[in-house]
């Protein structure tokens, strides 16, 4: 009996596939649609992170898949739908990488607020410049959290220790769990209009897209940091831009974007903006964890056992 073939899209730790010994495990460039489509119609199993786009011609290029197997949090690269009907699995590796992107959040507001990577680039440049790098302390601010999921409750975890006062804006979380890590939950215009540092962590869905445009942008203090470690699309780039252009915000930290990847994106011509290429999730740890998940996650579905990541649970087999 020939072996079902595991398509692995995106790199992950080799250390993470040796559960897939039983299986014939292809390699492919997934940023690469006919690549990936070409490494598909036999395959039960596609394995990626967020550089491969799973879309409705992918699928239809993979009539034999069971399962596609997500080794991170977000799903929005994947038509979730469109694997539905199609009778497909969809797993992700929820938790596998939120504390990496918690560390990440922090490590962005801090050097934010103290301008380390200008300052670090004048200096390379033989600038010695020392009034213009002036900063601002984090203690006693006011933080705003926009949404207090898993990534959401670790970054108000870390901000307590810091004397901050912390908002958070969502609807779907009780006052109760935001006053366990400190945090008071109110409407997003409060948040935007009383908050020096925004921190975005909800996912990119139909709601959440240009959820922070213009108006909102309007409503915020001149001294704003608008961070962002969640999607691009979250934040209304071009409403973002028009906002640095006309100083009615101090800067943003952004790991996230609109189109990745972000190279000549207007944003990353502001001195204002500093920003990182998606690496949020991107340690050594999280990579394993993650990578982890999703390989058990594969085996599960091809030996027919239960898929507990699965986001699809009503087809899950077994
Ligand atoms: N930069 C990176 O490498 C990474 C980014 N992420 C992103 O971070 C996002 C958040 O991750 P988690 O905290 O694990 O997700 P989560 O699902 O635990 O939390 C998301 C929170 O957003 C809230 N929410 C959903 N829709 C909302 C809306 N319309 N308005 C306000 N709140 C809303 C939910 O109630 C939930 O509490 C992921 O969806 C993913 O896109 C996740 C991992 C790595
Ligand atoms: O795969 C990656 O490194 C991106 C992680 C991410 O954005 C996620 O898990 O949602």
């Amino acid at each position: 009996m020939s072996k079902d073939v595991v398509v692995v899209a995106d790199p992950l730790p080799e250390s993470v596939l040796e559960p897939l010994g039983d299986f014939e495990v292809r390699f492919c460039e997934g940023s690469n649609p006919s690549a990936l489509k070409n490494a598909l119609p036999d395959a039960s199993a596609l394995l990626v992170r967020s550089g491969t786009q799973v879309d409705r011609g992918v699928l239809a290029a993979a009539p034999n898949l069971r399962i596609i197997a997500r080794a991170g949090v977000g799903v929005d690269n994947i038509d979730v739908e469109a694997a539905t009907r199609a009778g497909v699995l969809v797993a992700n590796a929820p938790r596998s990488n939120v504390l990496s992107v918690a560390e990440l959040t922090i490590g962005l507001i801090l050097t934010g607020l103290r301008h380390v990577f200008p300052a670090n680039a004048a200096l390379r440049a033989g600038q010695w410049n020392r009034s213009r790098y002036q900063g601002r302390e984090l203690a006693g601010s006011t933080v705003g959290l926009i949404g207090l999921g898993h990534v959401g409750t670790l970054v108000a975890e870390r901000l307590q220790p810091f004397n901050v006062s912390l908002l958070a804006y969502d609807p779907f979380v009780s006052s109760a769990h935001a006053a366990s890590v400190g945090a008071h939950l109110t409407d997003l215009d409060s948040l935007m209009a009383r908050s020096d540092i925004v921190s975005v962590h909800v996912p990119r869905t139909p709601e959440t897209r240009g959820l922070i445009g213009g108006r909102e942008l309007q409503l915020a203090k001149p001294s704003l940091l608008l961070v962002n470690t969640a999607r691009g699309g979250i934040i209304d780039e071009g409403a973002l831009n028009t906002a640095l252009k006309e100083g009615s915000i101090a800067g943003a930290a952004l790991d996230v974007f609109e189109i990745e990847p972000a190279v000549g994106n207007p944003l990353l011509n502001h001195e204002s903006v500093l920003a990182t290429p998606h690496l949020g999730a991107s340690t050594r740890e999280a990579q394993e964890r993650a990578g982890r998940e999703a390989v058990a996650a594969v085996v599960q579905a091809l030996t027919n056992q239960p898929v507990p990541s699965a986001i699809n649970p009503s087809l899950r087999p077994g």
